[in-house]
């Protein structure tokens, strides 16, 4: 028999306030999110899927506690549950600080054709006007969807689905807080409106369990920086035991930084630590345009352009690439291509 599966991992779909003194804090099992789909819902929404749900709890944490260690695990399941040709659709449960973290690195190491559908919620579950069972009901309907068989990995929320590349988290508590990326389809009173399509994901192998101890700092590289202290960290951080595996700097603009930070790049160059220039404007590309320590100098120092890669979608492929065993130019080469 045909079924979505969901893949659990906490967030504030799952969380509750049991003391005020802790605060809210995932906990409700992947059974308990499950339990608000009903017999009803195949009444209510044109395009419920024929298909059964099965669950699987992989974590219970709030997403700003996962590590890349968890997120190889999260594609691993992803994985496991797609071995099963019964298997039609994937959703995974998943706070929404990190969500876009997490689809980006299943994108990049993804292959399969059965579409994986990330949701969440931003009232928590005990929440009477919660938007978890909303979000898990269309979630499901969408990984289910014959419309979205070529579509990847995606992020559905409040009837919007979204390409897990380039979309962000743009409002702390707005209940529709993902913008950006392509907006793949929509779910309205239960039907489903195919509307684009994503790029494809760029196939990297899956990372080892090592990714988990992979050292990739964002270094905030604008107005009030120290690049002084950059160099500490790229100088000293060997003899505190730290091995730094890049650094990904935060510029502003199109791409630019405060005094000091060629030296840096410079720097870090020499040590054979790769480093990207990201920005920390929301949307629209890294570019080298301007000199006097802008992206056309630190660029000559060696820095490699995210693209329009967020400074977080940057690490994550920093990390898969470094992982990979990738030399220096090829590393160049294939960030390159995957940040356009
Ligand atoms: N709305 C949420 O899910 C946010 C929560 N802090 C989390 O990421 O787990």
């Amino acid at each position: 028999m045909p079924r979505v599966h969901v893949i659990a991992t906490g967030g504030t779909i799952a969380s509750r306030t049991e003391h005020h003194s802790i605060g809210s804090v995932a906990s409700d099992s992947v059974e308990e999110l499950l339990g608000v789909i009903t017999s009803g819902d195949r009444e209510a929404h044109e395009d419920w899927p024929e298909h059964q749900v099965s669950g699987e709890q992989l974590f219970s944490v709030n997403s700003f506690r996962l590590t890349f260690a968890d997120l190889r695990q999260i594609a691993l399941a992803v994985e496991q549950a797609v071995a099963d040709p019964e298997v039609v659709g994937v959703v995974i449960t998943h706070g929404t600080d990190t969500i876009e973290d997490t689809a980006f690195f299943l994108h990049c190491v993804y292959t399969g054709t059965v579409p994986v559908v990330i949701t969440g919620a931003q009232k928590p579950a005990d929440d009477p006007a919660g938007d978890g069972p909303g979000n898990l009901r269309e979630a499901i309907l969408a990984a289910g969807h014959p419309h979205m068989a070529d579509t990847g990995v995606t992020i559905s929320f409040a009837g919007r689905i979204h390409s897990a590349r380039a979309t962000r988290k743009h409002h702390t508590l707005a209940p529709e807080p993902f913008t950006g990326g392509t907006e793949i389809a929509t779910v309205t009173h239960g039907k489903l409106v195919r509307q684009a399509t994503a790029a494809a994901g760029p196939g990297l192998p899956m990372p080892p369990a090592e990714i988990g101890s992979v050292q990739i700092p964002i270094l905030e590289a604008g107005l009030g920086s120290s690049a002084q202290l950059a160099r500490h960290l790229v100088e000293d951080s060997a003899s505190c035991g730290i091995t730094l595996d890049g650094l990904v700097l935060m510029g502003t603009g199109a791409g630019n930084a405060a005094d000091g930070f060629v030296t840096v790049v410079d720097l870090a160059c020499q040590h054979h630590i790769p480093v990207v220039l990201a920005t920390r404007t929301t949307f629209g590309p890294v570019v080298a345009i301007y000199g006097n320590g802008g992206g056309v100098d630190l660029v000559a120092a060696g820095a490699m352009l995210a693209g329009s890669l967020s400074p977080y979608q940057a690490r994550i492929l920093l990390a898969l690439l470094v992982c990979a065993g990738f030399a220096a130019d090829q590393l160049a080469n294939r960030f390159a291509e995957v940040a356009g």
